[in-house]
């Protein structure tokens, strides 16, 4: 499936573009692991880009691929045009992790970027020290990186990469590093130099997890879905800056990322309603729903726990963004937990509200006895990591089998931390729901008496 995006209205010439990008990574044991999948998409001049979606969504890659620091297994990346070859001329990057050489001054770690593209010395010298000033840093130039703040390392981040004077800025979750004021201080001041046409830059790319950083920054934002990376949605934002994330449009906004964000769901609910099913009853992975197919949300009893009891509180159904502002979370904090409580049948997610099932009131309200032996019949019926281990320690003389089997499996499809964590959630979960325990000093799994019953 090939996906093609438009542009910002009054965006002016293309200056990257992707067509057709697909990637594939191979993972150690050999296996094709598809990431990025046919997408096509440009950013003009003019325009702030947004490219917004879950953790392992193929943000990073996509924008790795557009930068040129990585080769799409099919597709092209132009630049102004032209196929690249190599990387991208025309694009400057800055990291979450600052990436800042912590034996050079700030004023050296700026220069660095001209020094590589044989800019004299005292032109290099000029132009870092004008970037330092933009960028607020001023006083700064000797400094070195250990003696600055968080917020003031990610400066000298953007420094480096205005300094090239490049015609794409490239930011890959610049700003989740630091502490929320930080943050936001920095935001306001780049996309005041954006609008000031002080930044030396005529466009921006920015990949973010956080819905309401993209919808404060973009002026069109990309949804990417998982499994592998599709564009799923485009949106423009029209309001005008500086936005007030209090506005009622911003808020409308936000609830309209969110709601596509958790568009699965409401996929489920459509099916349903065709089928004259219960939604939670569609929402359930299918019986073909493998530990492959569909991972499960990283989070823990604990925290699941958490989210039915705040919502049966607030009588069992509210906004996502409500609940998130109340608790000072990011809305994007809760997406593991919803979705956990959807995969689980214990709640269902209608665009951006979130609404507790029969299962989840009782979850929420039942003594912890009866809590884990409910726990226990959802996580063994619905999630599929759980319900294969069962299966397999089931089939097994002894009931007993190393966790490297599991290992092995699941690297099939995940990297080698993506596949140990999601051997530490199923363990927690299945320990929680007494199914099964773990043996942490000889790495072996062993079944619990009952625990098939729970299938
Ligand atoms: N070099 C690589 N080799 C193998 N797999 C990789 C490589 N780089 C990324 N991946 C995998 O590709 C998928 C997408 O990763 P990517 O970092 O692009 O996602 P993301 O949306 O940016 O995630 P996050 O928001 O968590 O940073 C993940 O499953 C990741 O493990």
């Amino acid at each position: 499936m090939t996906t093609t995006t438009s542009r910002t209205p009054d965006a002016g010439p293309t200056i990257v573009q992707a067509e057709a990008v697909t990637k594939t990574f191979t993972t150690p044991d050999g296996r094709e692991l598809p990431v990025l999948d046919a997408i096509s998409l440009q950013v003009g001049e003019g325009e702030i880009v947004a490219l917004l979606g879950k953790s392992g969504s193929g943000k990073s890659t996509l924008l790795r691929c557009l930068a040129g620091l990585i080769a799409p297994s099919a597709g092209t990346v132009s630049y102004r045009g032209t196929p690249l070859t190599a990387t991208n001329p025309g694009v400057a990057m800055v990291f979450q992790s600052f990436a800042l050489l912590p034996w050079l001054t700030v004023q050296q770690n700026v220069e660095l970027s001209l020094q590589a593209r044989g800019v004299p010395e005292d032109l290099r010298r000029e132009r870092a020290l004008k970037a330092i000033d933009l960028i607020g840093l001023d006083g700064f130039e000797g400094a070195y990186p250990k003696e600055l703040s968080g917020g003031m390392r990610q400066r000298v981040g953007v420094a480096r990469a205005l300094v090239v004077e490049p015609d794409a800025l490239f930011m890959d979750e610049p700003f989740s590093a630091l502490d929320v004021l930080t943050a936001e201080n920095l935001r306001r001041e780049i996309v005041g130099l954006w609008e000031g046409h002080e930044a030396p830059v005529r466009s921006m790319l920015l990949v973010t997890h956080n819905i309401e950083e993209a919808v404060l920054l973009a002026d069109r934002i990309l949804v990417l879905s998982s499994n592998p990376g599709r564009i799923k949605a485009e949106l423009t934002v029209g309001l005008p800056r500086p936005r007030d994330r209090r506005s009622p449009q911003f808020e409308a906004l936000v609830d309209t990322v969110y709601g596509i964000l958790t568009g699965r769901e409401e996929a489920a609910e459509a099916a349903a309603a065709a089928a004259q099913v219960p939604a939670v009853a569609a929402a359930a992975p299918r019986p073909t729903a493998t530990p492959l197919a569909v991972p499960l949300p990283e989070v823990s009893v604990g925290g699941l726990a958490g989210l039915l009891e705040i919502l049966a509180a607030r009588g069992g159904e509210d906004g996502l963004a409500e609940i998130s502002d109340e608790l000072s979370f990011e809305i994007d904090d809760l997406l593991p937990l919803v979705d956990a409580a959807v995969l689980l049948g214990l709640a269902r997610t209608q665009g951006p509200r979130i609404t507790l099932t029969e299962q989840g009131r009782e979850f929420a309200a039942a003594d912890i006895l009866t809590s884990k032996q409910l726990f226990a019949r959802y996580a063994a019926q619905r999630a599929p990591l759980v319900r294969a281990i069962i299966q397999a320690l089931a089939a097994t003389e002894g009931h007993k089998l190393r966790e490297g089997f599991f290992l092995d499996l699941l690297r099939r499809r995940f990297t080698g931390d993506e596949a140990h964590r999601q051997l530490d959630i199923a363990i927690d979960w299945g320990r929680y729901g007494e199914l099964f325990d773990y043996d942490a000093d000889d790495g072996v799994l062993s079944l619990e008496p009952g625990a098939e019953a729970a299938l």
